[in-house]
């Protein structure tokens, strides 16, 4: 996965290993490296704001940097970006879901958890996923149908309900959603479950109607954690719809869904530094085990080392 980020950081560190000896690097070749960083970021789909922030900060680390003539020159300057990385990206924190969930159920029942995103973004497969990992661990669930707009939205959710075994909470198309919200969470109370997961509308993320309507699910339900699903094909539209939704709605975090059909990566660095939300889980398939819990830490490892 990956694989474009990857070879921008591995020429990168080749670069810089074949240049720099037991004197500094010049300015002349700082600046080289620089451009050459920049654009391999901005071809691995990093936004040009976060590819310059990158790539000044990994400068300015290479300034004046010595290392030992018979030192692990490599190793040495993998973990010296490793160590720039953490700290570019240092204001956003990692959140384990899975423990985050677990945890806000020793506190209350149920826990409710909020789907956002555009319609085709991968919403609905990724409340499966999730649903399927806290089933798999013993915990129950059952799903508010509160995209009552798009046609088929309700049976679409039902299919993968039944497959499952979750009850879905729904009333007819044009309904209010916040009230379907709302009853999936009687309904929970009700029968001791313990998770309630909101699916929602996605069309035109501009129609402010439906930001409103967002804006009400979310005060009617109060959910503890609102989760944005960013697509990773779409990167910077993604970005901008993101932005677009926490105006009206709270976003807690991040899951990025079709990771596995997306090379670049660069999107993954994108959301990190423009959104400052932790990303829970990258989706890397259209199978219900198809979630991996993403760190930060592990995937600067992952693209340096
Ligand atoms: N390859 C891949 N496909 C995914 C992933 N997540 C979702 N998909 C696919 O993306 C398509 C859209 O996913 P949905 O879950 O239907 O998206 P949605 O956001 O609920 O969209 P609407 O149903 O249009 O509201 C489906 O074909 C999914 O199987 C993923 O991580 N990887």
């Amino acid at each position: 996965m990956f694989d474009k980020l990857k070879n921008a950081f591995k020429s990168l560190t080749n670069t810089i290993v074949n240049s720099i000896t037991t004197t500094e690097l010049s300015e002349d070749k700082l600046n080289e490296i620089r451009d050459e960083l920049f654009m391999q970021l901005v071809e691995s789909d990093v936004a040009v704001d976060v590819a310059d922030a990158i790539s000044n900060a990994i400068v300015n680390y290479l300034r004046g940097l010595k290392v030992p003539r018979f030192g692990d020159k490599e190793s040495v300057i993998k973990n010296g970006i490793i160590d720039i990385m953490s700290k570019l990206f240092s204001d956003i924190p990692d959140v384990d879901f899975m423990s985050e969930v677990i945890r806000l159920l020793q506190m209350k029942k149920p826990v409710v958890l909020l789907f956002l995103g555009p319609n085709g973004y991968g919403k609905t497969t990724t409340i499966a996923k999730i649903t399927h990992q806290l089933m798999k661990r013993g915990y129950t669930a059952v799903w508010a149908a509160a995209d009552t707009y798009r046609a088929g939205a309700i049976e679409q959710l039902e299919g993968h309900a039944t497959k499952l075994g979750v009850r879905v909470i729904k009333h007819g198309y044009g309904s209010d959603p916040a009230a379907v919200a709302y009853d999936a969470i009687n309904h929970a109370k009700v029968r001791g479950i313990d998770y309630v997961m909101i699916d929602t509308a996605g069309r035109m993320h501009t129609d402010i109607n439906l930001m409103n309507e967002l804006s009400k699910i979310q005060r009617v339900s109060r959910p503890d954690l609102s989760i944005f699903i960013a697509d990773a094909l779409l990167g910077n539209e993604a970005l901008d719809i993101a932005k677009y939704y926490s105006k009206y709605v709270k976003i807690d975090g991040l899951i990025v869904t079709k990771v596995d059909a997306y090379p670049k990566g660069g999107a993954i660095l994108t959301f990190l530094y423009e959104l400052k939300k932790p990303i829970y889980f990258l989706g890397v398939g259209q199978g219900y085990d198809d979630l991996r819990p993403f760190s930060k830490a592990e995937f600067f490892r992952q693209l340096i080392l």
